[in-house]
This record gives structure tokens, sequence and C-alpha cells, in this order.
């Protein structure tokens, strides 16, 4: 007595997928989707899919097995899994090219991209797939009347029965298409091997690709990456949950004003971002021709985030004065609750300001200072609230940029805590909270990795031979032209003395006029200054070995393993001792600060993960061979944590913070 069958979600969602944390877990043998799917697909009763909220992964190819989907406007429907190194594995790679076509089915699976139901223009108009309506209207009477006149058979609307569209020019969209995955991958295997899936719906027919999509499916399972991948997924999520004994927590909402102090690049970033949350914002500057520089500098970035969203300028706002001023009049410091400091990088300038804050704010404000290094306590103490100031690390660009590195003081209160954290929310970052020390969590481990790499030189390597060991590892931009990017003026780790091994090589740079891409010259040539494309620069190679000459060191050749080691194994290293001290909570918070603040690959899931597949006995012991060669470099000396853990049996990552006995941390 059945006529159709509705499978709809529970609480507003549809699906999201499978359950990833499955795919670790021994038992998930055995389990497929893709055979259930195909049950439901062959149904003689017509089955309808109604999604609401989100349909990801598994759950859109649940749907896309029903012989109608119909689905509330807000809904977001993707294919994920290459995001967490996997393919579509429920026939999805085969069932959806055949629906939307092989361009629109390739940008979605190769992306992982979640689409509202907003056409794309690429999209053919299938109605069937993007029907915008309210679900309680949606019942079995709807289902017969409107989709299934009587009479009209259901084979046609099995997608596996379809043919995938045919393109005029198919071999040579796909060669192109190959190029471009490749070139976005980085050396994550996932994206590819979407690719091969799909391409296999062109070239087979739909039971033949179903069984290459199983075959890919199982490489990139045991790829290594894949564990990786979900591993960040799952620390990203666990960094942003914390409580506090008292519970603190502060909700940023619309009535809620903030303040951006100064305007240079960070500033302007920081203000865009506020906009962009739809947080009403002041901008306040110094001088008037710094706030006019500013102010234009915002526009032409609000103008350009505005073209990139979906509804044009209007969404944002941003002509509203309610929303967004400009003002160098520091008495608007009354009014706001929350102040964002983004001036120079100088202590002294810092405690003026936060002097000039303390007074002036109302007694509830929130001071947070944007620093990547500075001692927080310090600037802290400049206030008479002390309590409600906090660091607040922004990413350059920090209207791009993901992280938010919030650093707490001596005196840091959970609530001040807390806001830093909803305020990570509301601007769509991750927040990851540490303590303060000397360039925090993620500065402190670089100030080593950019060390090394100079050191590297001054063995006998060049700029491109490590960038390119560290681009090949799956970084985007290797040390050298990093530095090159953002200036060798730009405060460079390497120049710290303390007694032992410096390189004065960035300096020798900079008094050559050599300050990287700004003046066409750095570690390598430009075509122009302000230019972007790299080349290996002769002058550089000699002055390199002059220097090495002056200094009568020996000229080696230093292979591509030493290369990487050294420059990720003392960045680890680091790490471990940052993890001793109690600046981090645990390893993950360091992996997802990598991740989303200095580009390291996700694919390898962060350094610590980094550092547990490669096996911390073999770090250990590379470590140990390097700073014998290598007496005079600190960052090379093993942490006694990593020893100690090695000294444990090389307990699992989840592990390592119970073999430490807690020291003095807040969270
Ligand atoms: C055979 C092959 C079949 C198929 O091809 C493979 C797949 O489907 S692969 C899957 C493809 N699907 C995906 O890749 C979708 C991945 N998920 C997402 O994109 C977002 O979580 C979602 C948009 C759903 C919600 O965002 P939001 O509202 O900001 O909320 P949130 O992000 O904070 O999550 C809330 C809680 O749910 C948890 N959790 C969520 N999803 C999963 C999951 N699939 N599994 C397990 N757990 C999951 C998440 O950890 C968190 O837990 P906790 O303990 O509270 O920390």
């Amino acid at each position: 007595s059945v006529k159709a069958v509705m499978i709809c979600g529970e609480n507003g969602k549809f699906s999201a997928g499978a359950d990833i944390k499955g795919f670790s877990s021994p038992k998930r043998r055995g389990i497929a989707l893709g055979p259930i799917v195909s049950l439901i697909e062959r149904s003689e009763k017509p089955v309808v899919a109604a999604i609401e909220g989100v349909a990801l992964g598994g759950g859109l190819e649940v749907a896309l097995g029903c012989h109608y989907r119909i689905a509330h406007v807000k809904a977001r429907m993707g294919l994920p899994e290459v995001t967490i190194g996997l393919l579509p594995g429920a026939e999805g790679t085969q069932r959806l090219p055949r629906l939307v076509g092989v361009p629109a089915a390739l940008d979605m699976i190769t992306t992982g991209k979640v689409l509202c139901l907003v056409i794309p223009p690429a999209w053919p108009k299938t109605h069937e797939f993007l029907l915008p309506m309210y679900l309680p209207d949606v019942d079995a009477l709807f289902c017969n009347s409107i989709f299934l006149p009587p009479g009209q058979p259901l084979g046609p609307r099995r997608l596996s029965l379809k043919p995938v569209p045919k393109l005029p020019n198919m071999e040579a969209f796909l060669s192109e298409a190959l190029v471009k995955v490749k070139k976005q991958a980085h050396g994550c295997l996932a994206p590819e091997l979407c690719f091969q899936a799909v391409k296999a719906a062109t070239e087979q027919p739909f039971a033949d690709g179903v069984r290459r999509e199983q075959e890919l499916f199982n490489v990139l399972l045991t790829s290594g990456q894949a564990q990786a991948l979900q591993y960040a997924f799952f620390a990203e999520r666990a960094v942003q949950k914390w409580t506090t004994p008292s519970g603190a927590s502060w909700k940023i909402s619309d009535s809620v004003s903030l303040l951006s102090l100064g305007l240079g690049t960070m500033g302007r970033g920081i203000v865009t971002s506020l906009v962009k949350a739809k947080i009403p914002v002041v901008a306040l500057e110094q001088d008037l021709e710094y706030l006019n520089m500013g102010r234009k500098a915002v526009m032409f970035l609000l103008e350009r985030e505005a073209m990139k969203m979906e509804q044009g300028a209007q969404t944002l706002d941003f002509h509203n004065p309610a929303r967004l001023q400009f003002t160098v009049d520091f008495d608007v410091l009354r009014d706001v609750d929350l102040v964002i400091e983004a001036v120079f990088e100088n202590m002294a300038l810092k405690k003026e300001i936060f002097h000039k804050l303390s007074r002036i704010c109302k007694p509830g404000a929130f001071l947070c200072t944007n620093t990547s290094a500075l001692n927080i306590n310090e600037i802290a103490s400049a206030t008479s609230r002390p309590q409600q100031v906090i660091g607040t690390h922004f990413f350059s660009p920090a209207h791009v940029m993901k992280l938010l590195e919030i650093i707490y003081g001596h005196h840091t209160s959970p609530t001040t805590i807390a806001t830093a954290m909803q305020l990570a929310k509301v601007l769509k970052k991750v927040g990851v909270v540490v303590g303060n020390c000397f360039g925090f969590a993620g500065n402190r481990m670089m100030f080593p990795y950019a060390q090394q790499a100079v050191f590297l030189l001054e063995e006998g390597s060049r700029p491109e031979a490590v960038d390119q060991v560290i681009e090949d590892f799956g970084f985007r931009i290797g040390p050298f032209r990093m530095s090159d990017l953002a200036g060798l003026d730009v405060g460079t780790p390497a120049r710290q003395r303390h007694g032992h091994r410096y390189s004065p090589l960035p300096d020798l740079l900079c008094e050559n006029g050599r300050f990287g891409q700004k003046t066409g010259k750095g570690w390598y040539q430009y075509e122009k200054a302000g230019g972007r494309t790299a080349k290996p620069d002769p002058w550089l190679h000699s002055f390199l070995s002059q220097y090495r000459d002056t200094h009568r060191i020996k000229t080696r050749f230093i292979d591509q393993e030493e290369i990487l080691e050294r420059c990720l194994f003392s960045l680890i290293n680091e790490g471990f001792d940052i993890l001793a001290e109690g600046i981090a909570s645990g390893p993950e918070h360091l992996d997802v600060i990598y991740i989303n603040g200095y580009g390291w690959p996700k694919h390898r899931g962060g350094p610590m993960f980094y550092a547990s597949t490669v096996g911390l006995s073999r770090i250990l012991a590379k470590l140990q061979k390097y700073s014998e060669a290598h007496p005079d470099v600190p960052g090379l000396q093993p942490s006694a944590f990593l020893k100690k853990l090695v000294a444990m049996g090389n307990p699992p990552l989840k592990e390592w913070m119970s073999y430490l006995s807690r020291p003095n941390n807040k969270l």
C-alpha cells in the first residue's frame, strides 16, 4: 500500500555523511554505503530525498540514489570527502556527473566545496535538484501528484541508467582539469584520485566506474594522508572547546561595537574581517594622513570582498557609518566594548597606547593587542585593568588567514579569554589559546626553522634548494621566498644572538639594499621592485661563496634529507619544549596553529602529528646527530620532554600530555 518513500533527516539536518571516526576503526570493514544507495535506487516505489540543512558526503550520495531530490532554500550540499583525504565512496563519483555534468561534478568532488541553493552559472538548471521548498509542504501526496504523473515509468529517474552528458572536447577538458587539480594539490593525493574516479565515469559503464571508485577509495583510505586530514578535522574542533571553572563566556552581538586602532597592513585586514563579520567597527588612527591612506586601502579590500560575495556589496553595508567609521578622535574610545590595537611592534609605543586606552575606555571594555611576539604582561602592566588585556595575534592578510592566536597573560581573566575565543568564532577564524612567551607558540617554533634555513646557506646550500625541499614537502612557500615576501627588514628570528651561533646573512643582504620583493631583490631576484616571480640570483650565489671564504666555512653538498630534517625537526623540537612549559595545552593546538597560520600541509596533519608518524625515536636520534655536529645551535639540542617520551616507549600522541606534571596553565 506504500505509494512513495521520503527520506529526510532530523533536527533540521539531512546528513553530514559517514561517521569520520569510523574510518580509523577496525570494525569498519564490511560496512559499505554504496550497495545501500544502489538498493534505494532500484526501488520500484519512488523515493524522494527531502534535504534540509546539510547533505554532505555519504548523505548527498544517498540523495543521489533517490529518484527525486527536493531541498529547503537554505540547504547546503557537497561532497567534502577530499578534505578528509578520501573520495565519495558510495557511488557519488559516478552519479553526480550524470546529474550535473562533468565540469560541475569535477569541481565539487575535487575541491569539496559546499554549495548553497544558488545555481552557479556552470550548472545546468535542473529544476529537480534545486527546487526551493519548505519541508512542511512536502508529503507523500506531493511526491505522487507532482513528481509521478500516472503512467510515467520510474526507470529514467535512476541516475545510474543515465549517460554522462558529453562534452564536445571532453579529452582536452579533462587534461586541462588534471593540470589544475595537480597544481592545487601541493602533494595531497585525494584531489587527483577524485579526478580519476570522475574520469572513470566518462569512460566506463556505471558498474565498472563504481569498481574503479572503490579501488581508488581503498588506496586513499590506507594512504596515511587520510588519517592526517581526519586528525586535523577533529583537532580543529577540539582546540575550540575549553571551559573554565567559572564557565566564563561572552557573546558578541550586533549591539557590541569594536574599535581597531592603527591602520597599517594588519589594521586594514582586521577592520575588513570585522566588517565582513557584520560587527559595527570604528577604525582609529593617530594621524589624519595615515587615516586617509588606511581608509582608501580598507575600502578597496571591502569592495573586493563584496564582489566575491554572492549577493553583492549591499550585504556588507560598509558605506553605512553605523557599521564602519573612520576617525582620529580618541574620544570614540569611551563607547566601545572591545579594542583591537594594531600599531607597530614597539613595546614603548604599545605601552603608551594601552595606558591611554585604560584611562579613556569604559571600565568593562576589553583591550586586545595584535602582536606577534611582545610580552602581554608588560603591555598589560601599563593599564589599570590587566585582567581585561589579551593578545590577539592575527596573521597577514588578516581578512583571509584563518588563525587567531590568543595569548593570555598572568592576570587575564577567563571572561577575557572567552571573549577573544568568541571573537574568533564570529570572525569565522580558528582561535587557539596559548600562554605568553617570546613569539608565543607559532613564531617561537618558526625561529629555529628559519635559523636552520640560513645556517644551511652558510654551509653550502642555496635558497632555491632549501625552498624546493620545503615546498616539495607540501608548504606553499619555502622560508626564503617567504622572507622575500614579508621583507628582510621585518624582524626575522635568525638574527637573535644570545651568545649562540648567529648568522649575519639577512643583515648583510639588507645592507646591500636587498629587502625582498619590495626592492626587487632579496634571496632571489625579481622582474622589478614589487615583482612576484622569484628567480635564482647569480649575485647571491657569488656573495654566498665570498662569505664562506671570508669565514673559512668549508662548503659541502647538503642533501635533501638533511635540509628537511634540520628545518622541520628543530621546529618540532621547540614544539616539545612549548608543550612541556604549558604554553600550549596539547599537540593538537600546535598542529592547528601550523595548519591554519603557517601553511603547514594539512595532509601531513601538523608538525606534532607528523612527528608521531615519523617516530619520536627517529627524531631524537637525528637531533642528537645534528646537535653533535653543531653544538653551538641550541635549537638542535633535543628537548627534555621529547627524550622523556622516547624513554617511555613512544606513547601515542593523545597520551603525550599525561606524561607531564601539568604546569601552571589556565585552561
Ligand atoms: C563509504 C564512503 C561514504 C562517504 O563517501 C564518506 C563520507 O561521507 S566522509 C564524511 C563526509 N562529510 C564531511 O566531511 C562533513 C564534515 N562535517 C562538517 O563539515 C561539519 O561538521 C558540519 C557542516 C556538518 C557541521 O558544522 P558545524 O555546525 O560547524 O559543527 P561542527 O563542525 O563543530 O560539528 C559538530 C559535531 O559533529 C561532529 N561531526 C560532524 N560531521 C561529522 C562526521 N561526518 N563524522 C563524525 N563526526 C562529525 C564534529 O566532530 C562535532 O563533534 P563534537 O564532538 O561536537 O566536536
